[in-house]
């Protein structure tokens, strides 16, 4: 289904808000939930496409899974080795995460799995993944070894490794955690830059021993996974859409509440900061061992910024909204390491480059870097290229353009952050199907 928005100008964003479930952390709830023994129970899960496609998967595997109400699950776990093959295909959806830490999983089981997604997901690199899984024993035949469908050879007897992800990848370093669990020995992970340890800190939670730190892992297979309660904390990357639309229409106040502020996800506030917002985090605490904050923004005269490179890890699904903030404030802003970025949902450097460009931004774009200069914003037909952070960003922009502006194809935004036009209404943004 497409779904075209028309999106501003708005006047001014006020009120105190609270965004959906994290996604990183409600795919491994589910993921940790199944694997251990007993019942588990999450709540704030993300009622998103991506998360419930993971959902559905381990129904298939045998997990039952029960909804008493939205936005919690009661998972009963089956235990590490009572998963139950499925000759049909599991559908991940539109899902990175899902596909790729199931990638890992299932590469560990006794029997054969299919991973699918789709038209996006079947374009997004497996490689990275599948080839360190093979270094530790797995077997995964992929379309021309690159990319979904995903044929999975069960039965294989995995063993640690010494493995360094060479890219900054959070999906690929859980990937081969959870192989890790089903291997003999040790598995050590290294990455190039630190990325979100939301499988580490889970892990260790269900009482897994496990050591890890700022860029390296170490693991063991052969335990047992507990039960947990799990209380997600709201999602920073959807909480960004809001808060930066605040920083940037004149006369807003905004406060989103219970964020996680994890700070392997806190790249795109500290970024803002350097550009001169008025963003505060207030009321700061620990929520099943995750820092969880309430966010408070307030429209801000942003300058332009050499944005830091070790930020970009931790600002990896920001980019987007960055870009907006920074095509709407003073003077030159310049990001280098976001080869990444071509590489997700959609390219989305190529995209919002291009949708900026409409906008009247001056953008200039290499293989991996951007650079844009701030100024006036006019409403433009904007193609959203099928991504949930683009159409988002756009519709932020929108709110500080002159003119309405249209966004097409915006359905994937039902893949992280439902009910967003209904949380943009509250808050003051102009954003309706189109
Ligand atoms: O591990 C995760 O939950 C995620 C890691 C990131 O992907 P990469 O690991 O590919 O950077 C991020 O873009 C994605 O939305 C969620
Ligand atoms: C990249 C993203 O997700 P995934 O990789 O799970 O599709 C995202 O949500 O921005």
């Amino acid at each position: 289904m497409t779904l075209d928005w028309s999106a501003g100008p708005s006047h001014g964003l006020q009120g105190v808000l609270q965004v959906p479930g994290d996604k990183s952390i409600s795919h491994r709830a589910i993921m940790l939930a199944a694997l251990a023994e007993g019942e588990s129970r999450i709540e704030g899960f993300l009622e998103g496409e991506d998360t419930r496609a993971t959902a559905r998967i381990f129904g298939q595997l045998g997990v039952r899974i029960d909804t008493p109400n939205p936005q919690t699950r009661i998972v009963h776990g089956v235990g590490l080795h009572g998963l139950k093959p499925n000759p049909e295909p599991l559908d991940c959806g539109n899902a990175g995460t899902g596909m790729r830490l199931l990638a890992g999983l299932l590469g560990a089981q006794a029997f054969d799995s299919l991973l699918v997604g789709d038209e996006s997901l079947s374009k997004r690199p497996m490689a990275r993944v599948i080839r360190l899984l093979e270094r530790m024993g797995a077997r995964i035949e992929a379309r021309d070894g690159e990319f979904a469908p995903l044929r999975i050879r069960g039965g294989q007897r995995l063993h640690g490794q010494a493995i360094d992800t060479a890219v900054a990848s959070a999906q690929v370093k859980s990937a081969l955690i959870f192989a890790a669990l089903y291997a003999e020995g040790e598995t050590v992970i290294t990455e190039p830059r630190p990325t979100r340890d939301y499988t580490e800190a889970m892990l260790k939670a269900a009482g897994w021993p496990i050591e890890y730190g700022p860029g390296r892992v170490a693991v063991r297979g052969g335990g047992r996974l507990s039960a947990q309660t799990f209380r997600i904390p709201g999602d920073p990357s959807s909480a960004a859409f809001p808060l930066v639309a605040a920083l940037l229409v004149p006369g807003s106040d905004v406060t989103v509440t219970d964020v996680g502020v994890n700070p392997r996800r806190t790249g795109l506030f500290q970024a803002l900061c350097l550009m001169g917002a008025d963003l505060r985090f207030e009321n700061e605490r620990l929520q099943n061992g995750e820092p969880v904050a309430d966010i408070c923004a307030r429209s801000s005269r942003l300058h332009g910024i050499d944005l830091p490179d070790a930020l970009v890890p931790d600002m990896i699904d920001e980019c987007p909204i960055f870009f907006i903030a920074a095509a709407l404030a003073e003077g030159r802003t310049r990001a280098t390491g976001l080869a990444e970025l071509r590489v997700k949902e959609s390219d989305r450097l190529g995209g919002m480059a291009r949708g900026l460009r409409a906008m009247g931004a001056a953008v200039t774009e290499s293989a991996d870097a951007v650079e844009i200069t701030g100024g006036p914003l006019q409403a433009a037909d904007i193609d959203s290229l099928g991504d949930h952070r683009l159409a988002m960003s756009f519709a932020v922009a929108a709110q500080c353009a002159q003119g309405v502006t249209r966004i097409r194809d915006c359905a994937n935004v039902a893949t992280s952050f439902p009910g967003f036009i209904a949380l943009a209404h509250a808050a003051g943004m102009r954003l309706d199907p189109a």
